[in-house]
């Protein structure tokens, strides 16, 4: 989709299917081939307020170069007097976790698919250099076949977000982000485990009624697995080694593809 400069005339705008803090995402469809993509329009004015120009910019460097099956493509950008405009991929079937929800917990096939894709794609960004990826659920959407599609919302606030705190849940934190010592790239193993956990048994691993019990399981792991559903001694096996207090003891994204969990059950088309 490379051409000298895009403007809103070449795409016909559908429905507003989502809501930044900068602009809105509209469904829309590029005039000349037909392509279905997502149109999010950044207000120039909020990006002074929030003195985001550099940020952006450096962003759509980034993304621009990033092409992998389970990351959201940045195809393109364009500006006018008061708007930036990112064409998005569409990823047809939305939140992995309305479907989470709906579903209340996934096969272990589906889990080990989603975990491999998690691990392939990260795995491709930290060779990248990128190491900003957020993989916070909200930030997982599923194409038309139903593949992942890690969906950076660069700095966007999403106002339908269906989790319970107000800041974005607190459940997907390692504990070196709470005791606030220095971290790396090692969270998003972290987070792999406590997703791993979650796609298996409906709900993350150190949920509490309190915020503060939460944070207290995390740091001390408190890791417990219910007797039901029955999960399988290798997924458990995969989880114990992510949910790990010493980030440089935790699986690495490539030992996460060669588990014997996800060997045996992911779906290599992703
Ligand atoms: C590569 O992706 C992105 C790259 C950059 C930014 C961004 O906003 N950067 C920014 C903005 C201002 C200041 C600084 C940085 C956002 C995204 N990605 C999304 O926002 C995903 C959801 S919008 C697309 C989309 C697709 N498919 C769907 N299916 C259902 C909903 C839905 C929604």
């Amino acid at each position: 989709m490379e051409k000298p400069e895009w403007s809103m005339h070449d795409f016909e705008i559908g429905k507003y299917i989502g809501e930044g803090k900068f602009g809105k995402v509209y469904l829309a469809r590029e005039k000349q081939s037909g392509y279905v993509v997502a149109l999010k329009v950044i207000f120039k004015a909020k990006l002074d307020k929030y003195r985001f120009h550099a940020h952006l910019r450096r962003e759509i460097e980034i993304q621009h170069g990033l092409d992998h099956p389970n990351v959201l493509r940045l195809f393109a950008w364009f500006h006018d007097a008061e708007r930036v405009v990112l064409v998005l991929e569409y990823a047809a079937r939305g939140e992995l976790y309305k479907l989470l929800r709906t579903v209340r917990r996934f096969s272990e096939r589906t889990a080990a698919t989603y975990v491999a894709s998690l691990a392939g794609a990260l795995a491709y960004c930290h060779k990248k250099q990128v190491i900003h990826r957020d993989i916070k659920p909200e930030n997982l959407l599923l194409d038309i076949e139903g593949r992942l599609k890690i969906a950076d919302f660069g700095w966007a606030v999403r106002s339908n977000a269906k989790r319970h705190t107000l800041c974005g849940t607190i459940d997907y934190l390692a504990p070196e982000m709470i005791e606030k010592k220095a971290h790396d790239h090692a969270v998003d193993n972290w987070t792999l485990g406590i997703l791993c956990y979650e796609f298996l048994y409906g709900s993350p691993p150190f949920e509490a009624a309190e915020q503060d019990d939460t944070l207290r399981r995390i740091v001390k792991v408190d890791l417990s697995f219910p007797t039901t559903p029955y999960v399988s001694a290798e997924a458990k096996d995969l989880i114990s080694k992510l949910l790990v207090k010493d980030s440089s003891k935790r699986l690495s994204l490539d030992d996460i593809m060669k588990h014997p969990w996800i060997v045996k059950n992911a779906d290599p088309s992703g």
